[in-house]
């Protein structure tokens, strides 16, 4: 049931000499706003430093910019991706009508979608390319408008419950928490309980979308199964992210900000590649 480096090592791969950034994966985020521009800046860094060959971003003047300066790297604007991160930083309540056209689109596009906080509110029944990623408060409300029971916090009834909402939703469920259970619609589930207690840190969530991202951009897909398992190496690479920046304060660990987690996902790739023998 643990997802392990093992496991992740069988779907991030170090490019070759046939890459070019495109063939690596173009993420896009629509994320951020003006109340909540930071969101977006930690997405688009945890995208590229999970390796996508490209980051595109689409959102208010004030978080470009901001991106902008963090990472001159990005390419604004939309353009063709192999996934979406979209919610991350946005607010269902104050959203724009635009906001959330723009989003529905998304939604409703063939290219899978990372649906995070703020887009959560537009997930609707049906069979998609999805990855929800809701921490409890988000998982609940989401389980009440689908017209789910109220579930406990034990690790088996959070299993159970992720299960559920991945089956009744059609879509990859991500719960997040100290273990964060993967369940796709088919049955099948996993968990990763690897992250250190400091990476309950604002922001948090905002670079785990950006890195999934970049996972399921690398090789897009729509199958649910594969999906999944793409999620859980994201959420892993996460995790050891988050494991590495905590770790680098001895003699037990300390204080992390989200940023530094983003910052530390190249670590958390090099040792997933590292652990694969090279082919001769
Ligand atoms: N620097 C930034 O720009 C940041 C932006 N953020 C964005 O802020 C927005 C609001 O996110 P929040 O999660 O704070 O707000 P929510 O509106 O999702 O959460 C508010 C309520 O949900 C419950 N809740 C929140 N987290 C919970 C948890 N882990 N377990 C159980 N219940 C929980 C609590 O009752 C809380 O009062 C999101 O769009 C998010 O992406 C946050 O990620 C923080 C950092
Ligand atoms: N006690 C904990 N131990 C380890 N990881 C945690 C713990 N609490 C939360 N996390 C992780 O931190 C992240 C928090 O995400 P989220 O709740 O969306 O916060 P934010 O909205 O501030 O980004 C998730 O990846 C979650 O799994």
């Amino acid at each position: 049931m643990e997802w392990t480096l093992a496991d992740t090592a069988a779907i991030v791969r170090s490019p070759d000499a046939s890459d070019d950034k495109y063939s690596r994966g173009v993420v896009g985020m629509r994320t951020g706003s003006d109340a909540y521009p930071g969101a977006a800046v930690l997405g688009v860094e945890a995208a590229w430093r999970a390796g996508a060959g490209m980051v595109r971003y689409v959102g208010p003047r004030r978080a470009e910019e901001l991106v902008l300066q963090r990472r001159p790297e990005t390419v604004l604007g939309t353009g063709r991706v192999q996934a979406w991160v979209v919610g991350s930083g946005m607010d269902a309540a104050t959203r724009t009508p635009e906001d959330t056209e723009a989003l529905r689109r998304i939604l409703a596009a063939d290219e899978p979608v990372v649906v995070d906080a703020g887009a959560l509110d537009l997930a609707e029944p049906g069979a998609h390319a999805w990855v929800v990623t809701p921490h409890a408060g988000e998982h609940a409300r989401l389980r009440a408008r689908l017209g789910l029971p109220e579930t406990g916090e034990a690790d088996d009834e959070r299993a159970a419950s992720a299960l559920e909402t991945a089956s009744v939703l059609g879509a990859v469920v991500v719960l997040k928490g100290a273990v964060t259970i993967v369940a796709e619609p088919g049955g099948w589930a996993t968990a990763i309980s690897i992250a250190p207690p400091w990476l309950a840190t604002a922001g948090a969530g905002d670079v785990l979308a950006g890195a999934i991202g970049a996972v399921v951009a690398g090789t897009p897909t729509a199958d649910p199964a594969v999906l999944a398992r793409r999620a859980a190496a994201g959420v892993w690479l996460h995790a050891q992210a988050a494991s590495v920046a905590a770790g680098a304060l001895p003699p037990r660990g300390g204080p992390i900000t989200a940023l530094e987690v983003a910052s530390c996902l190249p670590h958390a790739v090099a040792q997933v590649v590292g652990s694969v023998p090279r082919a001769e």
